[in-house]
């Protein structure tokens, strides 16, 4: 949190069957966690990719892992090299996969076995249009979303598009896990304001932690 205010939320709250965000999860790690972004970004840069209709998705994406998802003219997809630079995707550090873990467990889903990591930088006026996370192959295993940086309200939806929307801020450290019932529950990120934060000025920095079980070359 910003401002030095304590943090008043509970440290777990459901937010349908299978969704639970977990305030401050990883804001101990935070700095830590940012740290690990900039050596994954050193290897595999961040880059705004096309949209299959010709657009640019507004947050700049990078990632790690066995396979990363990307987006181009083509379609959306994961891959197992960063096309970029035709060399593997860099390593899913330990501490994140450790972390998805704990998170998922707190959860309820202690089988949780992440193998790639996607990472979104966004800045001002970033946003992230509601969508479902549905090119994983496998809706078994949940997703483990950390926020870092500055806050972003993020939009909770439903199993359809249709169906209303919850906005819910997500701060620095903030873990939010959707699986099981709500696995391809639509989300998204209104465009970003013009805070800061102290670690990251005026942008913010999403992981997500899942598991993959089919990409292409
Ligand atoms: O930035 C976020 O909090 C959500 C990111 C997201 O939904 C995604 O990467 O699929
Ligand atoms: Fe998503």
């Amino acid at each position: 949190m910003v401002l030095g205010l304590p943090d008043t939320r509970p440290p777990s709250m459901a937010l349908d069957e299978g969704a639970v965000l977990l305030p401050g999860f990883v804001s101990k790690e935070g700095a830590h966690l940012l740290r690990l972004i900039e050596q994954v970004a050193t290897i595999a840069p961040f880059r705004q990719m096309e949209t299959p209709g010709g657009g640019l998705m507004s947050a700049a994406m990078t990632g790690c892992g066995a396979a990363v998802w990307v987006t181009d003219r083509s379609g959306y997809r994961y891959t197992t090299h960063d096309p970029r630079s035709g060399q593997p995707w860099p390593a899913l550090p330990p501490l994140l996969r450790s972390l998805g873990e704990q998170a998922a467990r707190q959860a309820g889903f202690a089988d949780f076995t992440p193998n790639t990591a996607l990472l979104n930088r966004y800045g001002p006026g970033s946003r992230m249009g509601l969508h479902q996370d549905r090119d994983e192959g496998e809706t078994s295993q949940p997703v483990v979303s950390f926020s870092l940086g500055r806050s972003a309200v993020f939009q909770w939806g439903g199993a359809r598009r249709t169906d209303a929307v919850r906005s819910i801020v997500l701060h620095h450290g903030d873990a939010v896990v959707w699986g099981g019932p709500a696995r391809l529950f639509f989300h998204g990120i209104k465009p970003l304001g013009h805070e800061t934060h102290p670690l990251t000025g005026e942008l913010r920095y999403n992981i997500t932690l899942r598991y993959v079980a089919r990409a292409a070359g």
